[in-house]
């Protein structure tokens, strides 16, 4: 179920931490992917393929397009105000995905039983009506923001729970301000 207080559809979502792989600002070697808030439980999401996200020569790694992926389906929890992690993550590659592509990405919530969400991706290559180059099906399971305290590096978790930013600290985990 979208929260209520989920942004509404069209709403950019912006980074959830500065530092993360996927969306933040502040990750010189990430994705700088942006997603934006979509209708009930889904989100778009859009990221350039850059030349430091090769495999072979000329095309994006199968792994970079995943986390693409991931970092897409994982914003949907953010409109559902759960927080949780990637459990399992099943990906089909179709087409190869050149360097300078716009990958145009849809991702929405299809169950969720419990603990369990599963949702489901695609990336179409150079616009939102473009050739379905990637697809993920997904398993997120939720967790407690214990999840992220008691495991992640001493010094980002300190660093993230000083941020003077409400928003911005509550994010970091994915946490309801
Ligand atoms: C905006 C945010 C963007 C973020 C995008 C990026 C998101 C990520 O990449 S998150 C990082 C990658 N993921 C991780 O690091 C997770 C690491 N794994 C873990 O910490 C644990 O295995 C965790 C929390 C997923 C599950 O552990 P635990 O809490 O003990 O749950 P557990 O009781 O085993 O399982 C709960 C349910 O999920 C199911 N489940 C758990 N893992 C899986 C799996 N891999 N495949 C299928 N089912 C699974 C279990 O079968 C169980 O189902 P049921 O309730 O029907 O019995």
């Amino acid at each position: 179920m979208r929260h209520p207080d989920a942004p509404a559809p069209g709403s950019p979502l912006g980074a959830h931490y500065r530092m993360c792989f996927g969306c933040g600002e502040d990750q010189q070697h990430g994705l700088h992917l942006k997603a934006w808030a979509g209708e009930g439980v889904s989100v778009t999401a859009r990221f350039t393929v850059k030349p430091a996200h090769q495999g072979a020569p000329g095309l994006a790694h199968g792994g970079i397009l995943t986390s693409a992926l991931d970092e897409t389906l994982g914003s949907l929890n953010w409109l559902m105000h759960i927080i949780a992690v990637t459990g399992r993550l099943e990906t089909d590659f179709l087409l190869p995905v050149p360097v300078g592509t716009e990958l145009h990405i849809e991702a929405w919530a299809t169950a969720v039983h419990g603990r369990k969400i599963y949702c489901t991706a695609t990336g179409r290559m150079g616009g939102p009506g473009g050739p379905v180059a990637v697809r993920a099906d997904a398993l997120f399971i939720e967790v407690q923001v214990e999840h992220f305290i008691e495991n992640g590096r001493e010094e980002e978790i300190h660093a993230a729970m000083e941020d003077p930013d409400q928003v911005r600290r509550a994010r970091a985990f994915e946490v309801n301000p």
